[in-house]
């Protein structure tokens, strides 16, 4: 059976239709990875299947099944994934000088947004009868893939660049994973998926080739526009870091569905952030002349030379009137510190580059003070311990002597009478 409410898949280049119930990655018309496609619906089909309890209870991502582009048939491959907490943030708040909530995407099921993408992947690749599965990755979509590969019967076979953090090549392995690290950059693991899944014919994940890969990461956007309708008011900003770019791209186009069909009555601007050493599609959307196609961050999963989806991260900051900003590797730093500090929330250095982010937008006069924002965490910090060492500086080490704590924090005696 095919998937009733998805119409076309088309070129955002030039707007070429394809069936979308065959595995195709690119429009052919273009070389390598340009012509992108996009998927496009039915809604009013959407709109009648959708019965979702909106402003209630999101148990997962497929409270919004309606909206995504699975066969009515397919074996749903899936752990739980989305339906994350909006928190209330009323200590970064004050530190940043502006009302900020935290959507802590960290917590799906294997510490990243990116399962939204690949509970889709995963049941596709099997609905169309595929036994491997593949995908090239800074080390998050890899861990992802791996997990839901696992879950779904499926091997899975992943390119990551040779120097991604060790936490996140572990937990593919855990996964059962073939992890392949490339000696080379994502860029080269990448172009080496994409000749891969052509020669061999493996299924492949990648959000910036495989469109529906996309569409599992607007129920962010859904969920963001959900949680705006139980707070009773939309956020002025949602912001989110940038590398290939698909996944604002996702989180806008979730958002602006629900804002056109009149579930919610009003759209964010988006923000997107990228580090200032891997910043494509900041110079792309500013019409900087001399795009920087060198990737340079420690927020690894940013550092993205030739992002595949700048045209629909452009689109969505267009749309939303919002627009690029670039940071430092030291903001990043201090704002995954400021993040977990304030709110006990610890991201990643790309879950915490939107903080950094916020505090750039505000002192430029992008973003105002007495407007809400939401910044979304991305990815869970624990897979990238190194990082969290350079962010805070690391531990204190003693001796086990009592003597060790009084020259810390003064004798007991002294530290009772200073409270
Ligand atoms: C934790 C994290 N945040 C942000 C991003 C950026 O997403 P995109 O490449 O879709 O722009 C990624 C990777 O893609 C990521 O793993
Ligand atoms: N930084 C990403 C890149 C690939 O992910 P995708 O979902 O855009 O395909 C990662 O985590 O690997």
């Amino acid at each position: 059976m095919g998937m009733t409410q998805v119409t076309t898949l088309e070129c955002t280049l030039c707007g070429a239709e394809y069936d979308p119930n065959q595995v195709i990655y690119t429009c052919p018309e273009h070389e390598g990875v340009k012509g992108i496609l996009e998927v496009t619906y039915d809604y009013d089909a959407i709109d009648d299947a959708f019965d979702g309890d909106l402003g209630g209870p999101i148990a997962s991502q497929w409270k919004y099944e309606a909206f995504l582009p699975v066969a009515a048939d397919a074996d749903i491959v899936t752990l739980n994934e989305g339906g994350t907490d909006l928190f209330d943030a009323p200590n970064l708040s004050d530190a940043l000088g502006v009302e900020t909530l935290v959507k802590d995407d960290g917590r799906n099921p294997t510490g990243c947004f990116k399962d939204r993408a690949s509970a889709i992947a995963v049941t596709k690749a099997k609905h169309a009868g595929r036994d491997i599965i593949t995908c090239a990755s800074t080390g998050n979509a890899a861990a992802s893939l791996s997990g839901y590969a696992a879950r779904g019967g499926m091997d899975c076979r992943i390119f990551v660049p040779g120097d991604a953090p060790t936490g996140k090549l572990a937990q593919p392995l855990v996964y059962g994973a073939d992890v392949l690290a490339v000696n080379g950059s994502y860029d080269e693991a990448y172009d080496l998926s994409v000749d891969v899944t052509e020669k061999y014919g493996w299924y492949n994940r990648n959000a910036a080739i495989n469109p529906f890969q996309v569409e599992g990461k607007r129920t962010v956007g859904h969920e963001l526009a959900d949680q705006s309708i139980a707070r009773g008011h939309v956020p002025d900003w949602v912001v989110f870091s940038m590398g290939d770019g698909c996944t604002i791209a996702g989180a806008w186009k979730g958002f602006k569905e629900f804002y056109e069909l009149g579930y919610v009555d009003d759209r964010p601007k988006m923000l997107g952030v990228q580090a200032e050493g891997a910043s494509a599609i900041h110079d792309a959307f500013h019409d900087h002349e001399d795009i920087d196609e060198i990737a340079e961050t420690l927020a690894d999963s940013i550092a993205v030379g030739r992002p595949r989806n700048t045209i629909k991260a452009c689109r969505a900051l267009e749309q939303s009137g919002g627009t690029a900003l670039l940071v430092s590797d030291d903001q990043i730093l201090a704002a995954e510190a400021l993040l977990g500090s304030t709110e006990g929330i610890y991201s990643e250095p790309a879950g915490a580059t939107p903080v950094a982010g916020v505090q750039t937008a505000l002192d430029r006069g992008i973003i105002e003070q007495d407007e809400t924002v939401v910044v979304v965490s991305t990815g869970f910090g624990l897979k990238d311990t190194k990082s969290a060492e350079k962010a805070t500086g690391g531990v204190d080490r003693i001796d086990p002597e009592i003597s060790e704590v009084e020259g810390l924090y003064g004798t007991a005696e002294e530290a009772a009478a200073d409270d």
